[in-house]
């Protein structure tokens, strides 16, 4: 027999699944609106010119092939902290933060559980919002903590439930993890307005919970740097010592590079050195050190000045192709005679559009106009481009009308 004959077939990713079926259709009007990576208007990749620029710098250089620190590159490690933090914070000036580089989002999530399934003295209950980035619940459980949930979509507006999340977050037993998406949430692109993230704090201070933002999309939500991170840093500002993971793969399309940072904020810089120490043994026996490409191009971008602002416009730029393409959707149903109110698909923010479309519309929409989304109704609005956005309007106007 064989040493594996006990190994089930798992199930597919069901965003992977959208994917294989759009292969298959001929259809030239087919839609993939399922892939979480950022397109043109064209429908295709976007390498920014600031990576382009960045890689040649550093090609120039002709840089060793050394390891890096187990810690990653520390000029990523320290720009990572800067852009999340503002460079005059004084979590930073007082050197309270450790900032490690990851393997991108996923890599900082995983070693975030792994650090608080071997280092948290609370409860091993972790936080998500409901629904939440479908990655989040194995990252967690594999790390070993427990997964419980919070209200935070309604369906009846496609907005917050902002009386349910505040209800089940009082409720939360004390110095339990909580998990917030800082912006742009995966996947219904909703996100708590100001004065709501300062309440949602308030509440969370009385419960004293442990808060893990993930930030994944800043400067991509809104196509703002500052205004993305608000929530981070006002939970800062209210005294939270937060754990915060970081990625690079959306907002400078690094995909694949795998960039990312963890940070833990401490009570104090000596603290910072003990988390720090841990972090190391934590991550050695995993990967021993990070990939140093991806980092030294984050890096460059970061710390040249002129190459900075070019990343600002850029990510304004893939920003803005977004939110003109909500408004675009919203006129093309519009003008298809629709009579629902589909405010909320510009109301949302970020990459994805939670539509509100039920499991048999979604079904009816990839065999009949050949579009293609997750069954959960949500468009990565990233696949929506001006050529094809009329054409997605008559598909969602004839399985709703
Ligand atoms: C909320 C969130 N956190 C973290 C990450 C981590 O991404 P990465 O590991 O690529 O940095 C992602 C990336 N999701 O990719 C799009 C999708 O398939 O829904 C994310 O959405």
């Amino acid at each position: 027999s064989s040493w594996w004959g006990g190994v089930q077939m798992g199930p597919p990713d069901p965003i992977l699944g959208v994917t294989e079926a759009f292969k298959k259709d001929t259809n030239p009007k087919k839609m993939n609106l399922g892939v979480g990576a950022y397109r043109d208007d064209q429908g295709k990749p976007f390498v920014l010119s600031c990576v382009r620029k960045a890689e040649a710098l550093i090609a120039a250089k002709q840089v060793d092939k050394e390891y890096l620190p187990i810690g990653g590159l520390g000029e990523f490690n320290k720009a990572c902290a800067q852009l999340a933090f503002g460079a005059d914070n004084e979590v930073l000036k007082s050197g309270r933060n450790i900032t490690v580089q990851t393997i991108s989002g996923t890599g900082s999530l995983r070693i975030g559980a792994n650090f608080l399934s071997r280092f948290h003295g609370g409860p091993r209950d972790v936080y998500l919002p409901k629904p939440s980035w479908g990655n989040h619940t194995p990252i967690f459980r594999d790390a070993g903590m427990q997964l419980k949930s919070y209200r935070y979509y309604d369906p009846s507006t496609c907005g917050f439930d902002f009386k349910g999340a505040l209800d089940d977050i009082s409720k939360i037993p004390e110095k339990s993890v909580i998990l917030l998406h800082a912006c742009a949430h995966n996947p219904t692109g909703v996100d708590p307005r100001p004065e709501q993230w300062k309440e949602i704090a308030e509440i969370v201070k009385q419960r004293q919970l442990l808060v893990f933002f993930d930030m994944a999309y800043q400067g991509f939500a809104s196509g703002d740097i500052d205004r993305d991170a608000w929530a981070v840093r006002y939970f800062l500002e209210q005294g939270h010592n937060i754990l915060l993971s970081q990625s690079f793969a959306k907002n400078m399309g690094l995909y694949g590079e795998r960039v990312g940072g963890f940070t833990v904020v401490c009570n104090d810089a000596e603290e910072a050195k003990r988390v720090e120490s841990q972090l190391k043994i934590l991550i050695r026996p995993i990967y021993s050190n990070p990939p140093m490409n991806g980092a030294r191009i984050a890096a460059t971008i970061l710390n040249t000045p002129e190459l900075h602002s070019v990343w600002l416009e850029e990510v304004h730029g893939m920003a803005n192709r977004i939110i003109k393409m909500r408004e675009q959707l919203v006129a093309g149903l519009k003008k298809e005679g629709s009579s629902h109110n589909w405010n909320h698909v510009i109301d949302q923010i970020g990459m994805f559009c939670f539509t509100g479309l039920k499991p048999e519309q979604v079904e009816r929409l990839s065999k009949e106009f050949s579009v293609y989304m997750t069954k959960d109704g949500r468009i990565s609005m990233a696949g929506v481009t001006s050529g094809n956005v009329a054409y997605l309007a008559e598909g969602i106007h004839a399985v709703t009308k």
